[in-house]
């Protein structure tokens, strides 16, 4: 089979469970990036500090968080029917509904309609007249599924690594469909994150600052970004270019993990934030490991891509105690990786559980995803080795 095929190719394929769903989520998360890019821009050229607001945990939330969960749960609705529609997702209205957020609601709601103007290119019907507030509103307050271990729901990440995001640099748009406890479709947007990776720069940990540029150069570095998706159980992963203009959407090529196993020629991944992640723990597993490479520090998703796509070969994650995963951070992630060859488990080598809820109950210390078998097994091994000296 070609390597290389047009999206409506799929649609055809043998296997059409899930064509719709998987259809309109690739959609959905298309308008949603490009939704972002226009935010992003605005932001870092033009300093609409207003535009980011801080959570009662202190972490960012921006108009482009509230307007993409906006946007992705009205096109499910109108795909799928509002009462046939579940969605867990990160974000809720109560800051935005309180009266002195009035001018950040009336950027999201002018945002969410641009953006639905905007979807008839991928082939979405916009709304009949432009979205009111209340309905932007209901649109984001609607997800507020809980997840759990029976039924079908969407999970929703609208802007995965805010604050990469509010600095101009790496965040994803991740949206998965859970049924019956298992992920068995991902899509992952990475706006910022070129189809060749030459174009990154690796020594700065694939940062693509955007006010290191001049100025916004839409036809430039807008149509470098990549949306990722697959399909449990189909053995194949997909990646398309992220196009702006009225291309709508481009052809779309399998990705594969790395076949590397070498640990001194791989490289792995982790949190830019060592708050989020700590750095001095895997420091101690790369060195046991004879990782040589220097870590790629990555806001976002886009270390589940990088794995994906084979430009790294391990992402690990060890939270500080107490830190509860939520799913929305890992559902598209995880079905990607594994479809694209590799493996994701908790350092006790189990699945990651996407069916206790939002969060990953039961999450043995960390997550360690990984290109192939052999090096998940020594990095497992390093983490019992050196886990009770840990402080962890
Ligand atoms: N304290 C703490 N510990 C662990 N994880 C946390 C913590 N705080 C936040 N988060 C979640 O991390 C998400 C971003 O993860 P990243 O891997 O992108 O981290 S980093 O931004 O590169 O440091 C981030 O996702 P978004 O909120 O969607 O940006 C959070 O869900
Ligand atoms: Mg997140
Ligand atoms: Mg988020
Ligand atoms: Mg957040």
């Amino acid at each position: 089979m070609d390597k290389n095929r047009n999206w409506v190719s799929i649609e055809s394929e043998g296997d059409e469970k899930y064509a719709k769903e998987l259809e309109v989520a690739v959609k959905a998360v298309h308008v949603a990036c490009l939704l972002c890019q226009k935010v992003q821009q605005n932001l870092i050229f033009n300093g609409d500090e207003d535009s980011v607001q801080s959570k009662d945990d202190s972490s960012p939330v921006t108009i482009a968080d509230w307007s993409v969960q906006a946007t992705v749960s009205w096109i499910l609705s109108q795909a799928f029917g509002t009462e046939n529609v579940s969605i867990v997702a990160e974000e809720d209205i109560e800051s935005l509904s309180k009266s002195d957020a009035s001018s950040i609601l009336s950027s999201v709601v002018k945002t969410v309609n641009e953006a639905l103007s905007s979807a008839a290119r991928f082939g979405i019907k916009p709304p009949v007249t432009h979205l009111q507030t209340t309905q932007v509103l209901q649109a984001i307050s609607r997800c507020n599924s809980r997840g759990g271990p029976t039924g079908r729901f969407w999970v929703l990440d609208p802007v995965d690594g805010t604050l990469g995001f509010v600095r101009g640099d790496q965040y994803a748009i991740a949206l998965a469909l859970v049924e019956n406890g298992e992920v068995v479709l991902g899509v992952l947007g990475c706006p910022n994150y070129p189809m060749n990776k030459e174009w990154l720069n690796y020594q700065n940990g694939y940062r693509r600052i955007l006010s290191s540029l001049t100025k916004p150069d839409p036809a430039g570095w807008d149509s470098n970004g990549c949306v990722l998706y697959a399909k449990k159980g189909s053995k194949k992963a997909w990646m398309q270019p992220l196009v702006n203009g009225d291309k709508g959407i481009g052809s779309a090529s399998q990705i594969k993990v790395s076949t590397i196993d070498n640990p001194v020629l791989a490289t792995f991944c982790e949190p830019v934030e060592k708050a989020n992640s700590s750095h001095l723990f895997t420091q101690g597993l790369a060195h046991s490991v004879g990782l040589r490479n220097q870590p790629l520090r990555v806001y976002s998703m886009v270390k589940y891509a990088a794995i994906a796509r084979g430009d790294a070969e391990i992402f690990m994650k060890f939270a500080r105690a107490g830190y509860k995963e939520k799913i929305w951070d890992h559902a598209a992630g995880v079905v990607i990786i594994e479809e694209a060859g590799g493996i994701v488990t908790d350092a006790g080598g189990r699945p990651l559980d996407f069916s206790k809820g939002m969060y990953l109950y039961g999450l043995d210390r960390g997550i360690i995803a990984c290109a192939g078998p052999s090096l998940h097994q020594k990095i497992m091994t390093a983490v019992d080795a050196s886990w009770n000296s840990s402080c962890l």
